[in-house]
């Protein structure tokens, strides 16, 4: 197809042959400055015209070549002035084509050739503005004939059959003698000239004009070619293209096409010029690039957007044999940042942190919250009846041992409508973290003080935390149905600790209630929002949540589950979060009551699901923007929480000979509880029981299942493993019993502190007390039998037995360790001789007396320990 297209000719030029043979070579480039390039060329050779065999491209073909000369003068006038050098290029080329390997000036012709092909170009695109107004021409010039012919048709009905055609043959004729004239003037408009004529004309033969066929009848006249040749051009306007090229390179090889080879390179040219122009701009860039105290060389290529391996170049011209992987500090980082022409943004690991926690909150984002209101007291004082009676639900009723022993937080709504949080906190004084938890994420405290009992340890450890705390009280005197309730003692005595209720001229509101009988509750919640309006408590719930870890566990189903009492913001399903060291996105919220809630919005405790692992109670909840964020802030929290714990304390030599010399008995343990406050509570109880001379020593301790983990840690060091309200699974139970190890399960805190604390005693060897009965003075010595020697001695204090320990001292320096072996009284054994008595001992494996020796006699007394 395209071969018969390029057998027409063009502006009446010899016409392409079919096949052409390629000759192929490469020729190298010399420029200035000593550049070089190696261009490969290729060469087609004309192909020979008028082969019997082309059936339709031959006729057409050969009628063009049969009179080349006018065409021939009228073509080459075309691409010339575009492109004066063609003429002088036309030497070379028809004398190089025997050679594989083309000159460089044909070179220079074949650039030429790509340079004016882009003219060519647009001259393709402006045509084809043309060929468009052209068909404009053509339909009107179609329309008027037809009102012609109707014309005739109406004027007479016989002749004017034969007449009609002949205003069509008058276009005609008349458009190809019009078409040669304005070529000679204007050769870039001419072909666009023709194009009208000979749409003009095809109108006359038929209407489909673009046929290959319909310029047969006009080829005996040249003209009628040209619009041929048009025609074709508006069909391939990349050969249009190419004959102009063509045109100006020579006139032998007008009818050569631009070859495959050229077209791959004006590609491949322009491919390079892309890249070349993209690598240009990436190295002008200059980029802020944030350091660290300490990078890996790769993580500062990827920063600076380098290759490693420069950096490696440039670190190894510095003096520094270093591999990618290996870490460098931020000087030595500074210096490769500047060297690649960046600038250093220097950060602390700390600054990962920075941001963490959003801005302030304006003021008119700011809205009303609930209070939070924690219970506080001594341990069975009431507060979990108390707020079993506010919430109308019996909580206490379902606690092992009926003592709180974790945070509770639950939402109370009043009659009147008004929401408050209470967290329920453990009496106990093995919880006092978790009370200074309570009262640090609370707005007011309820400190609950039994009528009948008063001021307990715990109450006093609870009034320091609030005070500590910062954090405004209310006295619940609770119990006040007791016959011997004494509220008004209760008052007094708070008076010692500078708490001065209301009615004593303070203050401290104060309420007297019976959580059993449920009276006094109303006053208490009105105490309660009364203080609360007076604190204008507020937080911005339209922005990312904030909160507080009050309670953390490894849940079976669910994982690691917390529960969080949101101080800000909104909470909801979907937000990635880092809670201390670890990192989440909410899968699902749970509210106090245990059901599923999209979100949770300031002042509302709700259980966490979708942790990476149990976080620590007290621990910050905080949203992040992203997943990557969270990971990075958790990961930094992690890794300092294990450089913390394996920091090593310094050795010097004192404590390298202390740590030698020590006899401290170690109690090793392992733990695992059901909740993370009791983990704590139990851990720090259980250091609280160790002494100087046994210490425990927690070897691992974690919320959840006991794992085969913690048996064989156990049976390493053959310690008890203790469950706090939690069972192995099913894989540690046989393990455990194989192992032999002690496996003790408690789900009440005082007892397993109890047992362990005995225990701890039990390896401790008895206590020995020393009483002194008696001293008596060695007057003189005489022999006692063959070897040994007696004492005679006068008794000055106490008494003297048989069998008594005794110690000899000589000036005060001891000089044995001996017990009484016989004691004689004028020849006579005595068992006791009382003080102002003189009487003769035999001392037990000791004949060192002197006259002038003193004897201390003293009973020992072996007593259990007892921690
Ligand atoms: N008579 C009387 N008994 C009460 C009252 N309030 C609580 N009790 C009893 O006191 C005991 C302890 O009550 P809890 O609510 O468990 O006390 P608690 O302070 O929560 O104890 P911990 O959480 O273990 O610190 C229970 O047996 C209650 O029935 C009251 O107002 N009157």
């Amino acid at each position: 197809m395209s071969d018969s297209k390029e057998d027409k000719p063009v502006l009446g030029r010899k016409p392409l042959g079919i096949k052409r043979t390629v000759e192929s070579g490469q020729v190298q480039q010399q420029f200035s400055h000593g550049r070089k390039n190696t261009v490969v060329v290729e060469v087609k050779r004309r192909r020979v015209l008028g082969k019997p065999g082309e059936s339709t491209g031959g006729a057409p073909a050969a009628t063009p070549q049969a009179d080349p000369a006018p065409t021939a003068a009228a073509a080459p006038a075309a691409p010339r002035p575009a492109a004066p050098p063609p003429p002088r290029q036309q030497q070379p080329v028809r004398t190089a084509p025997p050679q594989s390997l083309m000159s460089r000036q044909e070179l220079q012709a074949k650039l030429l050739r790509e340079a004016e092909e882009a003219r060519m170009n647009a001259q393709e695109e402006a045509r084809r503005r043309e060929d468009a107004a052209r068909l404009a021409a053509i339909e009107a010039e179609k329309r008027r004939a037809e009102e012609n012919r109707q014309a005739a048709e109406t004027a007479a009905s016989a002749p004017a059959v034969e007449e009609a055609p002949a205003p069509e043959l008058t276009p005609v004729a008349e458009a190809p003698a019009a078409a040669p004239q304005e070529v000679a003037a204007q050769p870039v408009e001419t072909p666009v000239e023709a194009d009208a004529g000979a749409a003009a004309a095809s109108t006359t033969a038929a209407p489909p004009p673009p046929r290959r066929f319909t310029p047969v009848t006009p080829v005996k006249r040249p003209e009628p070619t040209k619009p041929e040749r048009a025609k074709k051009g508006e069909d391939n306007r990349r050969q249009a293209g190419k004959l102009t090229v063509t045109k100006a390179l020579a006139d032998d090889d007008s009818a050569r096409a631009r070859s495959l080879a050229a077209l791959k390179r004006a590609r491949e040219k322009e491919r390079r010029a892309h890249y070349a122009g993209g690598s240009k701009t990436r190295e002008k860039q200059s980029r802020d690039v944030i350091v660290p105290e300490v990078i890996t060389v790769q993580e500062l290529a990827n920063r600076m957007a380098e290759k490693g391996a420069d950096l490696v170049k440039s670190l190894f011209k510095m003096g520094q044999a270093v591999t990618l992987n290996q870490s460098i500090d931020q000087d030595t980082a500074e210096l490769l940042v500047e060297e690649f022409g960046h600038r250093i943004q220097r950060v602390s690991d700390a600054d990962i942190e920075i941001g963490i926690e959003g801005e302030a909150d304006a003021v008119e984002t700011l809205k009303t919250r609930a209070p939070v209101v924690t219970i506080m007291g001594h341990v069975d004082h009431g507060k979990t009846s108390l707020l079993d009676a506010l919430r109308g639900t019996s909580v206490v009723s379902g606690e092992s041992g009926g003592i709180t022993q974790h945070i509770g937080a639950y939402q109370v709504t009043t009659k009147k409508g008004d929401v408050i949080t209470f967290l329920d906190t453990p009496g106990h004084e093995a919880f006092s973290e978790m009370r200074a938890r309570g009262a640090n994420v609370t707005d007011i405290v309820i400190l609950v003080v039994a009528a009948d009992d008063g001021l307990m340890p715990q109450t006093i450890e609870a009034i320091n935390h609030t005070k500590a705390a910062g954090v405004p009280m209310i006295v619940a005197i609770n119990k006040v149905d007791k016959p011997d309730a004494n509220p008004q003692k209760v008052r007094e005595r708070l008076l010692s600790e500078e708490i001065v209720v209301e009615d004593m001229g303070g203050d401290v509101q104060d309420v007297e209630v019976s959580a059993l009988k449920k009276t006094g509750l109303d006053e208490l919640i009105e105490k309660i929002l009364l203080q609360a309006e007076l604190m204008e408590l507020t937080a911005n719930p339209d922005r990312a949540a904030e909160g507080n870890v009050i309670e953390a566990q490894l849940d079976r189903g669910r994982g690691a589950v917390a529960t969080v009492l949101v101080r800000k913001g909104t909470l909801k399903v979907g937000d990635t979060f880092v809670i201390g060291a670890e990192s989440g996105k909410v899968r699902a919220l749970i509210n106090d009551k245990g059901q599923q809630v999209k979100s949770a919005g300031p002042s509302t405790p709700v259980e966490i699901l979708g942790l990476s692992g149990v976080p620590m109670a007290g621990d910050q909840m905080t949203v992040v923007e992203n997943e990557a964020r969270a990971r990075e802030v958790a990961a930094y929290r992690q890794e300092q929480i294990t450089r913390k714990r394996t920091a090593s304390v310094p050795t010097n030599f004192e404590n390298m000979f202390s740590a030698l010399s020590t006899k401290v008995i170690e109690y090793p343990v392992v733990i695992r509880g059901d909740v993370q406050g009791s983990v704590e509570a139990i851990v720090s109880a259980l250091n609280r029981i160790s002494t100087d001379e046994i210490k425990v020593r927690i070897l691992s301790s974690g919320v959840g299942a006991i794992t085969e983990s913690d048996v064989t840690l156990a049976s390493a060091s053959r310690a008890p493993l203790i469950g706090f309200n939690v069972r192995p699974n099913a894989k540690a139970r046989p393990l455990a019993i194989r192992e032999k190890i002690s496996l003790r399960y408690y789900d009440v805190i005082y007892d397993l502190l109890e047992e362990v604390r005995n225990e701890m005693a039990g390896q401790l060897a008895p206590e020995r007390i020393e009483t002194i009965v008696g001293r008596a003075e060695v007057l003189q010595v005489f022999p006692a039998g063959k070897k040994d020697k007696a004492a005679g001695l006068l008794v000055m204090e106490g008494i003297i037995r048989k069998g008594l320990n005794a110690r000899l001292t000589r000036d005060d320096v001891i000089v044995s360790k001996t017990v009484i072996h016989s004691l004689r009284r004028f020849k006579d054994d005595v068992s006791e001789v009382r003080a102002g008595m003189e009487c003769g001992a035999v001392l037990q494996d000791t004949n060192d007396i002197k006259a002038g020796d003193t004897l201390e006699l003293f009973e020992v007394e072996e007593r259990v320990r007892t921690l």
